[in-house]
């Protein structure tokens, strides 16, 4: 009995319920398939950080494998096209993913058990709960997060479950391409290293060691560096962290050392994720769709100058501009900066969010579908937000989190004056 596991946002060992479900195998492939991303928005590829962070979280990934006699075989192209020809030249009785948000992944997923002749069978994903756990039925997801929240906080996370210690042979004959070579560094100001072993260190010194999880709420909302945050996101988004084990984390350390607000803050936090999870399964294409799942519109154009000028840093916002040039250096930046650099993407330039959100992913080490665009469909009020959408006020937002410019100073934020754009008769507004 040959079967097949496609490893898609789920790149760890440990609590993988879906690999654990093929432990049983005679042989096994395991499988990840790069497809490059779609051209959306005036915007191609993927960004160097954010590349970067996925080949050492694959080729870390790999290495786990290999020392349980395993492989991976990554290969680049299309899931619907790779798959259904190795199952057939294995005799693969079954294939197994684990579920992701998304409309684009739940069409691949379709189009490969269209095209396989054997089951895929798909398992939990990267969620605190599984859907049964949700009180609410599949299709009746709260709208905004108040209410999900109060359905879902007293219900326990799944407990994490352990990694395979043993695992099935590969099939024996089959060619495994090497691993693109990375000639990229992680950058200083944001030194991060994908790969399981990477994340489970980074929830060891931040929570364990240094304690800085007690001061989360007070520190989280800091514009610089690793420490404000968690910065756990990066792992969660490619897998090598589940939500699961995070929650399971703080709950040891409130168990251990005590909790409090900031503590509690965390797993509040995890919740807007689980949130964003859930609802992308249910907006599906709405996710993408410039009035958010509702339709609601507003009134925005599309300014190629100006979007440009947002996404190199060069406006007239030293903020931004320094939010920006963090974000095209390091693949990173803060919670609040993205707020910061959306509303001004949305409010002050008055653009299509969803030129931002593209950009964001294009270059977020955590680039995370439901996470990405739930937010900005927060923030440009066609989402989850009861408010109708989020205006940051620049010159306010550098007072608080910028008081002495040390931040703009250190990412260049303050750039040569520009006159303004002429407008002409391409920038009518776009109204759907
Ligand atoms: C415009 C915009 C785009 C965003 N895009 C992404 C994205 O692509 N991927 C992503 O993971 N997060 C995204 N976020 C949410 C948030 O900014 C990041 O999750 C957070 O900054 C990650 O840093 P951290 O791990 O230190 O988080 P912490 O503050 O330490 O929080 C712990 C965890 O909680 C979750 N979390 C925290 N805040 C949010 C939030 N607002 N929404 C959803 N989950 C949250 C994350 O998994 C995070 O790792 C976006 C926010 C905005 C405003």
């Amino acid at each position: 009995m040959s079967e097949i596991y496609w490893f898609q946002h789920d790149l760890r060992l440990q609590d993988n319920p879906g690999l654990l479900e093929h432990a049983n195998a005679d042989t096994l492939l395991l499988v990840y398939v790069w497809s490059e991303s779609r051209p959306w928005c005036n915007l191609t590829g993927m960004g160097a950080q954010r590349r970067r962070f996925l080949l050492e979280s694959l080729s870390a990934l790999r290495d786990d494998l290999r020392e349980l006699g395993q492989d991976l075989m990554v290969l680049s192209g299309v899931a619907q096209v790779h798959l259904p020809a190795l199952a057939d030249r294995i005799g693969a009785t079954r294939v197994g993913t684990s579920l992701s948000p998304g409309y684009y992944e739940r069409q691949a997923r379709e189009q490969v058990a269209r095209a396989l002749s054997v089951p895929l069978d798909l398992h939990l994903g990267n969620t605190l709960f599984k859907s049964s756990q949700l009180p609410f039925g599949s299709r009746q997801m709260p709208a905004q997060f108040t209410p999900f929240k109060q359905a879902v906080e007293e219900i326990a996370p799944l407990e994490p479950v352990a990694a395979p210690t043993v695992l099935p042979p590969p099939p024996v004959g089959l060619q495994y391409p090497e691993l693109a070579s990375g000639d990229i560094k992680p950058p200083l100001a944001f030194p991060v290293r994908g790969g399981a072993a990477a994340g489970q260190q980074r929830i060891q010194r931040w929570m364990f060691e240094e304690e800085s999880i007690l001061q989360y709420k007070q520190t989280r909302n800091g514009l610089d560096g690793l420490d404000g945050s968690s910065s756990l996101s990066p792992w969660l988004a490619v897998g090598c962290l589940s939500a699961r084990e995070v929650a399971a984390a703080v709950q040891l350390f409130e168990q251990d050392k005590g909790s409090n607000e900031s503590t509690g803050w965390v797993l509040f936090e995890l919740l807007w994720r689980e949130f964003f999870h859930w609802r992308a399964l249910d907006d599906d294409i709405g996710l993408f769709r410039v009035g958010g799942s509702v339709g609601k519109l507003r009134r925005c154009t599309f300014e190629p100058r100006n979007f440009a000028r947002w996404c190199q840093g060069d406006t007239n916002f030293p903020l931004v501009n320094a939010l920006m040039r963090q974000l095209l250096e390091t693949g990173w930046m803060s919670n609040r900066g993205r707020q910061i650099a959306a509303s001004c993407l949305v409010n002050d330039l008055g653009i299509e969010w969803r030129y931002g959100a593209a950009f964001f992913e294009k270059h977020l080490l955590d680039y995370d579908v439901a996470s990405n665009y739930g937010n900005w469909q927060y923030l440009a009020g066609v989402g989850a937000d009861p408010r109708g959408g989020r205006y940051f006020n620049l010159e306010k937002q550098t007072r608080l989190y910028d008081p002495q410019q040390e931040f703009i100073s250190k990412w260049g934020g303050v750039r040569p004056p520009q006159p303004d754009h002429v407008v002409d008769a391409a920038d009518w507004p776009i109204v759907s």
